[in-house]
């Protein structure tokens, strides 16, 4: 058996045994070898095990010839001669030493490169013929030289940076002049060749050409060290950096087991993997929030983003992925009970929102669409949400998106961002703790836009159906599925809300409520919530109708009731203030009372209306607002000038283009009022719409602005309490105009008792408006400006007197 052992070589020996011999018929033992080729002038030590190759060496005599020739194939046990190489070498046995197991170790001296004649012996061992391969070394040629000395130093940095080889082979490999003694020795010293590269190293008889492929391995060699060199200090220099980062984190946990804290972070990772684990979360993110733990748990409570990590998982762990609220389906009938026992009223809206549930009890994973709520401020929207939710039986939680300009808002930001927090709606959902609550979502017509983001196209994806069932916070960034929200909207108007929003959603309008039916409600749920709010028992208190009437007609001014509540919340506070101090036990809610305390915050529209309009010029307007209607007063004045006309208070375009056609029309009937034809040719004239702070627009003032025209030029005040809307064209034609019902519950608020408006909107006042709400106000349909004129301006003496004993009642009323 072979040995791969380092062959060593003596540089100036000279071979005892002549070439006499060789090249000999006579044949010579063959010493099979597996892994190693053994070169001429190489010393080889070989242990010997097989049987066979036992035999052989024990049969040497004086001769101590041998052939020793590689095996194709190492795995052979009983090599045949056709399992031999063709070419071997001539070897010298020095010196047999028996080993202790019966195999014998030999040392071999190579002579020269053999190709095997005629095998003459196969058994106990092989014996061939052979002969021997001649070689002349090469002409020394500057090639030959740089290349003799390029393979010598790269020999040298090999030995010089691998630690198995002895720098004495430096020492020989410089002393040897003949290249292709030099060939052999280091192809048998460098222990990488692998069998086949030394054999074909053997078989080289062209000595150049040795050296050529000597120096090629070299050249590999060399690349393949400096690589596993470089993979090595970079191994070590990481090994180095993590034993590093070990030992301080060994230290650390030392330091915060001194101050007591190391158990703290250990026992908070021990929670937050149990609230994983109960989470109930989706098996993707379970994975991920598994994976950040477990990073979280090898970092420092100290580090940088160790609490950034934290609450990360602690978001995770904490959010409801699958607790719903656990409640049989809608009852329907239960449902009304809620409505009907929380809200006064709103007949049609309750209706509309039981047939929006009863669909969803027979269709419980119905998709869309949306409730929203629209109307006024303080008519119940938010309200009507929390009965919807206390039918349901799940939880609630309100939204506000006005003013909302930043996508992230909604969605969140990236967890790369400084501060990052998930957006609004995971937090809502952390805080419900429920993953089907009602979510509403407050003034989605007041959505903002701008570089930040679109926060509609975020809420879109939040809303529809179809996608939110993996909705995708930015935060988190794991799907979560919103499917089970029940989502109810508000808007104080339609005409903000994004489209692709609006087309998603079920629109349920509330309009303003009367004075009748906001007493009704103050009476049932505001005034007994704000005594018990305030600490007054009802026996100390005693509110009657006609004062609820009073606070709610002259100290508010609204479509809804929040401002009534509000001030039925002041006169409950000093009501228990008075009994706290001792100095009464009941006190009933008189006019005088509520004069005391509420004293100079009243406001008296009506008052206001027949004071203003005691002048030629003024009319009163009618106007929607978000807020649910307003009255607007126009002013009209008159100066010497040369036919100037001026408007002012802010008014838009087409508020401006029906002002010159009103005047047109004024112009062009000049002679029906009794006025000069060119009665503009020395006077100008002043058209000014307060507030002058607030913007308006739209043509629905058409008629009230011709109206004050007239009534300016032929100095005749309107009556008074007279409000009125409508569009004018050039020819004097009144034209239908928007928002009817809130423009006559805001005249009949303010005290109005004659409202004129275009007899198509007769329609929609028969539509919209009850009995009980047109009480108390007539109603004068017109088709031409003639007629409302005619209704609005006194014709004779009799009804100028009339007018103002009208104005004198109201101002007289209020004093
Ligand atoms: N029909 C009603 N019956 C009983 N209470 C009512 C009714 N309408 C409104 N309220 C009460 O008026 C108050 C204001 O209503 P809410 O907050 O729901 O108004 P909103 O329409 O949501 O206003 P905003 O648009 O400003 O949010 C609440 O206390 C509510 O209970």
């Amino acid at each position: 058996m072979a040995n791969d052992f380092v062959s060593v070589i003596k540089p100036t020996a000279k071979n005892s045994e002549g070439s006499e011999g060789a090249n000999g018929k006579r044949p010579v033992p063959v010493l099979p070898v597996r892994d190693t080729v053994l070169f001429p002038h190489a010393v080889l030590p070989l242990t010997v095990g097989r049987e066979s190759s036992i035999q052989l060496i024990q049969s040497l005599g004086e001769e101590k010839s041998i052939l020793v020739v590689a095996q194709r194939d190492a795995r052979q046990d009983a090599p045949q001669a056709s399992d031999l190489y063709a070419i071997g070498t001539r070897a010298t046995v020095h010196k047999v030493v028996k080993m202790p197991n019966q195999s014998l170790f030999v040392f071999t001296e190579g002579n020269e490169r053999v190709h095997l004649g005629e095998f003459t012996q196969l058994q106990p061992f092989m014996t061939a013929e052979f002969e021997v391969i001649g070689e002349t070394e090469p002409e020394k040629t500057p090639e030959t030289e740089a290349l003799q000395r390029n393979v010598v130093s790269q020999f040298q940095q090999i030995v010089t940076s691998s630690p198995t080889l002895s720098d004495d082979l430096q020492t020989i490999a410089i002393n040897i002049e003949e290249p292709g003694r030099l060939a052999d020795f280091i192809a048998s010293s460098l222990p990488f060749l692998t069998t086949t590269d030394k054999q074909d190293l053997l078989e080289m008889p062209d000595i150049t050409k040795r050296l050529e492929r000597i120096n090629q391995h070299l050249a590999k060699e060399l690349d393949v060290q400096q690589l596993r060199n470089k993979i090595q200090s970079e191994v070590q220099d990481s090994v180095q950096q993590s034993q590093r980062d070990y030992y301080l984190r060994e230290q650390l946990k030392a330091i915060q087991k001194e101050l007591g804290d190391v158990d703290e972070s250990q026992k908070d990772i021990a929670e937050l993997k149990e609230k994983i684990e109960a989470a109930g979360m989706p098996e993707e993110t379970k994975k991920d929030a598994l994976k950040e733990l477990s990073r979280l748990s090898r970092m420092s409570p100290m580090a940088a983003d160790y609490s950034l990590t934290r609450n990360y998982v602690e978001w995770l762990a904490v959010l409801p992925w699958s607790k719903g609220s656990a409640i049989a389906e809608v009852d329907i009938k239960k449902a009304k009970e809620f409505l009907d026992e929380d809200h006064y009223g709103l007949k049609k809206v309750k209706e509309r929102i039981l047939d929006y549930l009863s669909v969803r009890r027979l269709k419980p994973d119905m998709k869309g669409p949306i409730l929203c709520f629209v109307g006024p401020p303080g008519v119940g929207k938010t309200s009507l949400g929390r009965s919807i939710a206390r039918a349901l039986g799940r939880k609630f939680s309100r939204i506000s998106l006005g003013g909302m300009h930043d996508e992230a808002e909604i969605r969140g930001h990236r967890r790369t961002y400084i501060g990052a927090l998930p957006g609004q709606i995971i937090q809502h959902l952390k805080r419900v703790e429920v993953n089907d609550p009602v979510f509403m979502l407050d003034e989605i017509d007041k959505l903002g836009r701008d570089f930040r983001g679109d926060p509609a196209s975020a809420l879109l994806e939040t809303l529809d159906p179809e996608q939110n069932n993996t909705f995708r916070d930015n935060y988190l960034d794991q799907p979560f599925d919103l499917s089970k929200v029940l989502f109810i909207c508000t808007a104080n108007q339609l005409d903000t809300i994004p489209a692709p929003l609006l087309d998603r959603m079920e629109i349920i309008e509330l309009t303003g409520y009367t004075e009748e039916e906001k007493v009704n409600i103050a009476e049932r749920y505001l005034v007994p919530r704000q005594i018990k709010e305030n600490g007054v028992e009802e026996a100390m208190i005693e509110f009657p109708t006609e004062s609820v009437a009073m606070i709610a007609r002259h100290y508010t001014r609204e479509a809804g009731v929040r401002k009534l509540e509000q001030r039925i919340g002041t006169v409950a506070r000093k009501v228990a203030r008075k009994i706290a101090e001792g100095q009464t036990e009941k006190i009933t809610i008189t006019p005088e009372v509520i004069h005391e305390f509420l004293g100079g915050i009243k406001v008296r529209v009506d008052t206001e209306i027949a004071e203003r309009t005691k002048r030629a010029g003024v009319v009163v307007g009618l106007a929607w607002t978000p807020a649910g209607g307003d009255v607007l007063f126009i002013e009209a004045n008159k100066m010497k000038g040369k036919g100037g006309f001026t408007i002012t208070g802010q008014i838009g375009d087409v508020m401006k283009e029906s002002m010159q056609a009103a005047l047109t029309w004024v112009r062009s009937n000049a002679g029906k009022f009794g006025l000069e034809q060119d009665f503009t040719k020395d006077t100008d004239i002043h058209i000014h719409v307060p507030a002058g702070a607030i913007p308006k627009d739209g043509p629905s003032a058409g008629v009230t602005m011709a109206t004050a025209l007239v009534s300016l030029l032929t100095d005749t005040p309107v009556h008074p309490l007279t409000a009125m809307t409508g569009e004018i064209t050039l020819s004097g034609n009144v034209l239908p105009v928007g928002g009817i019902k809130e423009k006559f519950l805001a005249a009949k608020r303010a005290g109005v008792r004659d409202v004129i408006l275009p007899l198509e909107c007769k329609t929609q006042v028969e539509e919209d408006l009850t009995a009980d709400q047109i009480e108390g106000v007539k109603i004068h349909y017109a088709t031409r400006i003639e007629e409302v004129l005619s209704i609005a301006l006194p014709n004779t003496v009799q009804e100028e007197a009339e007018d103002e004993a009208v104005r004198e009642e109201v101002i007289h009323a209020s004093a």
